[in-house]
Parts: structure tokens; sequence; C-alpha cells
């Protein structure tokens, strides 16, 4: 197992910024994402990583080794893409034993590498299948076993899910987590699906337009996003501008309308955030971190009157979208047993102090 070194890593295309400054240490063995909208960087990154490209500047290291102008093939890294790239008219024997073969390993070697990577993605019997006769779902496994057989020291995925459907998807995540798990791979993956993310990585970077937001655990990231991107990327938030109070020892009051004023704890502030009187302030709340208050709670701290503009029920929740005065609130009950409440029916909300997050 080896890890991965990117020391300050920029890549400027003519016309366009492809990444800036990315700078990141992934240990051995971990599951490792990258993670954003479309056009943040995340290919580009990766396929520095694959020797697609040459950085513009900065270092790359497969453990202590310098990689950084080093040809794709010399890096032994196993990559899928989003379109699988096999070569249809092959079988999947064919397919998968491909890399052995450019590397001239021997016949019965390679019967025998190729039989254990596809017994180990499930397509045991299905060596003399043509890739144009397997499902989406089956063309994926080959083609990570194809990635897998030549044991690369480091595992690269593009995407690798987002031609599948719904169901196939969360199948093939699992799959792709417990080969990582049963191997112990140095994984890195890359997906602008925050679910995908947050399901499988050990640790996520978050990026936008080239640049690095974040680093951090799927925990981490969700709890304690570090700006408005992160925190509306990952997950859902209702994010509320507001003008800071009064500082009292550990809590910060924030003012967001002239009758709602909420409480929270100084500590959970963002790096970002300077908390100070009068300093203009984004809370970051969390839909499910909201709960109905008892009408005997009415006019307690963090406790405010809703008008209920929308409300769904999902089946493992109640959720609403409703206003206080100007300020657009989503709530997520799961597993209340509350009564739902309709549209323009009024409601008591209410938001512990600890679920609050201030974010500059
Ligand atoms: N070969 C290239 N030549 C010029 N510009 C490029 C090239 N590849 C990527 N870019 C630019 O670099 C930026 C980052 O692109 P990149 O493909 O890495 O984003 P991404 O996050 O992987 O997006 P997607 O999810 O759509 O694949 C974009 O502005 C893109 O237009």
């Amino acid at each position: 197992m080896i890890g991965v070194t990117l020391d300050r890593v920029s890549k400027q295309f003519d016309k366009a910024r492809g990444v800036e400054n990315v700078d990141i240490q992934i240990k051995p063995g971990e599951f490792f994402t990258f993670l954003g909208p479309s056009g943040c960087g995340k290919t580009t990154t990766l396929r520095m990583i694959a020797g697609f490209y040459y950085p513009s500047d900065g270092r790359i290291l497969f453990g202590d080794r310098n990689v950084t102008n080093m040809p794709p093939n010399k890096r032994n890294t196993g990559m899928v893409f989003q379109n699988y790239a096999l070569f249809p008219h092959m079988t999947v024997f064919e397919n998968i034993a491909f890399g052995l073969q450019v590397r001239k390993q021997g016949k019965a070697e390679i019967r025998e590498k190729v039989t254990r990577a596809q017994k180990l993605v499930h397509l045991d019997g299905y060596g003399e299948r043509r890739i144009d006769q397997l499902s989406g779902g089956q063309q994926q496994r080959v083609a990570l076993a194809r990635a897998l057989v030549i044991e690369p020291n480091i595992l690269l995925l593009d995407e690798p899910l987002s031609n599948l459907d719904a169901k196939l998807r969360e199948e093939t995540r699992q799959e792709i987590k417990r080969l990582q798990l049963e191997l112990g791979i140095t994984t890195i993956y890359v997906t602008h699906d925050q679910s995908e993310a947050m399901s499988m990585s050990d640790r996520i970077m978050v990026m936008k337009e080239g640049v690095v937001q974040q680093i951090g655990t799927p925990q981490e990231i969700y709890n304690r996003p570090v700006n408005r991107f992160v925190a509306s990327f990952i997950g859902e938030s209702n994010l509320w501008e507001g003008t800071v109070e009064r500082m009292d020892g550990e809590t910060a009051q924030v003012r967001l309308t002239p009758d709602l004023l909420l409480t929270g704890l100084a500590a959970n502030a963002s790096p970002e955030c300077k908390l100070a009187v009068g300093q203009k302030v984004t809370l970051s709340v969390r839909p499910e971190a909201i709960s109905e208050a008892d009408p005997s709670e009415r006019g307690k701290a963090n406790t405010f009157a809703v008008k209920v503009l929308l409300s769904e029920f999902t089946g493992v929740s109640m959720n609403y979208i409703a206003e206080a005065g100007p300020i657009s609130v989503k709530a997520m009950f799961v597993g209340q047993g509350q009564r739902m409440r309709q549209r323009d029916e009024e409601a008591l909300f209410t938001v512990a102090r600890d679920s609050i997050y201030f974010l500059g």
C-alpha cells in the first residue's frame, strides 16, 4: 500500500484554469474522493495522478517516488472510466487480460490472474461472453476487474457509476467499497454526487472552480462546512443571514429578523467566520436539526412560529418548507410520530443551540 501526495499542484490549460494549488496527502489504503460540480477540476486532478496530464506546477509523489513527469504506463495505476472504455468486440476474458498481455506475462499466469479477478467482481463463468452481451452493471464490473488484475498500487475511479440506473448504482457502490476494503488498495474516486461521496469515502476533497474548498471526513464536512458553498453542496442546509447582537461567554446571539433571535455556541464557527458583535454572519442549520416544539414552549429561546408552505411524507421523514416572516425554513422530522402539518397551518419550530453552525 502506498500513499499519494499532491504538493501544490496546478494545471493551466490554454484558455482555462484546470486546478490551482491542490495540496493533499492521501494515506496508504485510504478511500479518497474528489467531489464538486461539473467543471470544478476533479477529472483534471485525477488525470494528473494517472499521468494523462502533466502539472503546470507542483509535484506528485507515489509514496516517496516523484512521478510528476512519469508516463502513465510506468505508474502502475488501475483506472476505471465513466464510459468503461472496454473493447466491445472482445470477450470478458480478453478485456480483463489486456493489461497483462501488454506486460508480456505468460499464458498460464494470465489465465490464473484473470480467473481470480473475475471471481473478485462476481463474474466467474462470464469469460467467453462478448462485452456487448452484458448489462451496464456487468460491463462496469469488467472494467473494475481489468483495472484490478494488474495489481495496481493505486485505483483511480472517474464517475464509475454515472451510467447506471439508481438501483444498480447503489449495488455497485457497495461492491466497489467491499472490493476496496478487501484489497486494502489506495483508491481515488471522482464524483459530483454527494451521497456517493459521503457513503463511500474515508475523506472527501470538495472543489469549486479549480480550487479546493475543504478536505475532511464525511462527518467533518457535513457537520463543520467551511463556507456556504460546502454547506449547500453537501446535503441540504438552511442558510440564514443575520447580525451578531450579543456575545456571551460560550454563546453568540444572532438577529435574523426583528422577531427572530437565535443563540448558538461560539465554538461552532468555521475558521473563516470571526464572531464579533455587529458582524454579519451566515447560520447553517440542517433540516433534521429542526424539530416541532410543544405550544407551551412558545417564547422560549430558539423557538419560533412558522407558516407551512409545503409538506411531504417520504415514508422515512416528514419534510417541510415553511416561512418564519421573511425567512425560509426547511425542516425534516424523522420518526417523531407527529401529525403532519398541512399548507398554511401554523407550527412552532425549535432548533437546538448546538445544531447551529456559523459561517463567514
Ligand atoms: N483538455 C482540456 N483543455 C482545455 N481545458 C480543459 C481541458 N480539460 C479540462 N479543461 C477545463 O478545466 C476545467 C476543469 O475541468 P474538469 O474536467 O477537470 O472538471 P470536472 O470537475 O471533472 O468536470 P466534470 O464533472 O464535468 O467532468 C474546466 O474549466 C474545463 O473546461
